[in-house]
């Protein structure tokens, strides 16, 4: 049976079916399903767990598909399994040969596929997206997007969307490798054949491209954003810019609307994305660090939103953007819900692109105060962008801030109730030591400029997670972890919010009061995203466990705390047994 659009379109209320990364266009990981609720948790089973096998292990983020009676998990390693649902059984596999010189910045990782008529789309860490018949596992398609060795590499899962006004289904991927200074692009392809429609980079005053020929550049061609040495040359950052679109896109149909995040500006240090003796602020260095808005027709910017003005802090504005809808007097409001590494939780008006509102969902934020609800900016406090070094030294004066570069949360995608009208996010309360170090460009090296190190916040947690009210900006329930939280959310109308923990358990808590209900060690950490959907009449919760990602290889005291957490690779899968369920 093919994957027809329509199909896509109704991912989120159809329970037979996931089919996309976010469970549906909106990216709400919601489910309607029920027959698992708050009243039998308690009975939920292991009903199969299948083992990735090999001698690879490392991080596993994937979120899962499903569709008709099979799951399309992918793995570290760039690999991808078909796995017969009912029985835990792999139907086919597909092991990605990968080069020895991929630059991966933040473990080999991936977080899903996509899926479309008969082929299943992931992207690799040498930079490339692969099509794969669903039903046998074989190669259809490959197409390179960029040099691995100069560091491009994609994580994240590929988007298939239909452009409203030509009727046309495309595949979208965007790229990383922003710490390597790449220029982040975001693409669109012709799902049968891989062949490119149009490519969007990131930077300001790149040229994009539109059917195989240059198109526009990205804002203005003089990037009166980026600065200018003394021969009036742009400098060197502009050239790598960074802006790496590394998570997935939500669309808005109704708008017609491809909704993305985009990564942190090239090298991390501030002052080399500002003029000799100028203000930070004077370049925001864009479209990186913000929530972009593109024509899936064209490839264009309809809007861009910047969370993170000149990030100094790899901040980012990657994290997933959900479409969600509320009343304000009386009026419909069509928004996107954003909860950034820079700690602040944004309402944005995906219409236009303009700011509805900005509220903290982490604790002691240290780098601004609040954002200005007249112009949407962040309003900074002095001395939080680490300085330069003195003459004669080779590194800056350390300061203390708050998020850390790992974010108030990272990538692990959150989930939206349209029961309580609540997100569910999976925080950290943590901070670094940051400090400015010299830097040039160099092919295949890291290009930061800054070194860090990670510290607690508190005593008694790392991860919270918490229960937030987007629309009066409040948190309305919290449960805190020892260890860095790191997994994606799910919720579903059994008033039930899934996730995973650092430290292995799968857990369910009631989505109204945070109780936590019930919990499953699945024997190595969880830092993937869980799905649910039903067959045969019963209904299944299923996620990846394998610890990794960037906590362990970038984390600082969180490395050290983080340590004993085995490795693993295997994906589980839940149900309430026949004698419990009545
Ligand atoms: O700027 C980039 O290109 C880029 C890419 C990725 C990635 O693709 O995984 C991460 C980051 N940045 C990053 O800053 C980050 O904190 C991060 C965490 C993780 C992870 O999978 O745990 N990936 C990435
Ligand atoms: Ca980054």
């Amino acid at each position: 049976e093919k994957v027809e659009w329509n199909d896509i379109l109704q991912d989120q209320d159809s329970a037979q079916d996931v089919l996309m990364y976010g469970m549906g266009p909106k990216a709400q990981r919601y489910s309607k399903l029920s027959k698992i609720n708050d009243r039998n948790i308690q009975a939920l089973s292991p009903a199969w767990s299948m083992s990735f096998g090999d001698e690879k292990q490392r991080g596993q983020e994937t979120q899962a598909l499903f569709h008709d009676g099979t799951l399309y998990v992918t793995a570290s390693y760039s690999r991808i399994f078909a796995i017969d649902a009912r029985t835990g059984k792999q139907k086919w596999n597909y092991k990605h040969r990968l080069p020895e010189d991929i630059r991966p910045c933040c473990d080999v990782i991936n977080r899903g596929a996509a899926i479309y008529k008969d082929l299943v789309f992931f992207g690799t860490l040498d930079a490339a997206v692969v099509a794969l018949n669903k039903d046998t596992g074989k190669p259809v398609w490959k197409k390179k997007f960029g040099d691995h060795s100069a560091g491009y590499t994609m994580t994240g899962a590929p988007t298939i969307v239909k452009d409203q006004k030509s009727g046309r289904v495309l595949l979208i991927h965007g790229s990383s490798g922003d710490e390597f200074g790449v220029v982040g692009k975001l693409f669109a392809r012709d799902p049968m054949t891989g062949e490119e429609i149009w490519m969007r980079p990131f930077v300001e005053g790149h040229m994009g491209r539109l059917n195989g020929k240059p198109s526009t550049p990205t804002g203005d061609i003089e990037a009166p954003s980026w600065p200018r040495d003394e021969k009036g040359e742009l400098v060197e950052a502009w050239h790598h810019g960074g802006g790496a679109p590394w998570q997935s896109a939500s669309f808005d149909v109704d708008t017609n609307t491809i909704i993305i995040g985009a990564g942190n500006p090239a090298p991390w240090n501030t002052w080399k994305r500002t003029s000799k003796g100028g203000n930070p602020q004077d370049y925001d260095n864009l479209y990186t660090s913000g929530q972009v808005g593109v024509d899936p027709s064209t490839g264009e910017v309809k809007w861009f939103y910047q969370h993170t003005p000149n990030d100094a802090w790899d901040f980012s504005g990657n994290n997933e953007l959900v479409l969600f809808e509320y009343k304000d007097k009386g009026k419909l409001v069509k928004a996107t819900a954003h909860a950034d590494r820079n700690g602040f939780f944004y309402v944005v008006d995906r219409e236009n692109g303009e700011f509805i509102r900005g509220f903290p969902f982490v604790d002691n934020i240290t780098w601004a105060t609040h954002i200005d609800p007249k112009t949407g900016r962040p309003v900074e406090v002095e001395g939080q962008r680490p300085p330069l070094p003195e003459p004669g030294k080779k590194r800056g004066k350390s300061i203390e801030v708050s998020p850390p570069f790992l974010g108030g949360k990272n990538w692990n995608p959150m989930a939206y109730s349209q029961d309580t009208g609540l997100f569910y996010l999976g925080a950290n309360h943590w901070k670094e030591d940051y400090w400015t170090e010299e830097v040039k460009y160099e092919k295949g090296s890291a290009y930061l400029g800054q070194g860090f190190r990670i510290k607690r916040m508190y005593d008694d947690h790392v991860g919270i997670l918490r229960a937030v009210d987007p629309v009066k900006g409040k948190i309305v329930w919290e449960h805190k972890e020892k260890l860095p939280l790191w997994a994606g959310v799910l919720a579903t109308a059994g008033n039930l919010i899934f996730t995973g923990t650092g430290d292995g358990y799968f857990k369910a808590f009631d989505a109204k009061t945070g109780k936590e209900l019930w919990k499953f060690q699945t024997g190595s950490g969880i830092v993937s995203s869980p799905i649910t959907w039903e067959m045969d009449g019963e209904q299944y919760v299923g996620v990846a466990s394998g610890y990794g990602g960037a906590v362990p290889l970038w984390g600082g005291d969180m490395a050290e705390l983080t340590k004993p957490v085995p490795q693993g690779g295997a994906f589980w899968v839940f149900k309430i047994p026949r004698w419990a369920s009545k």
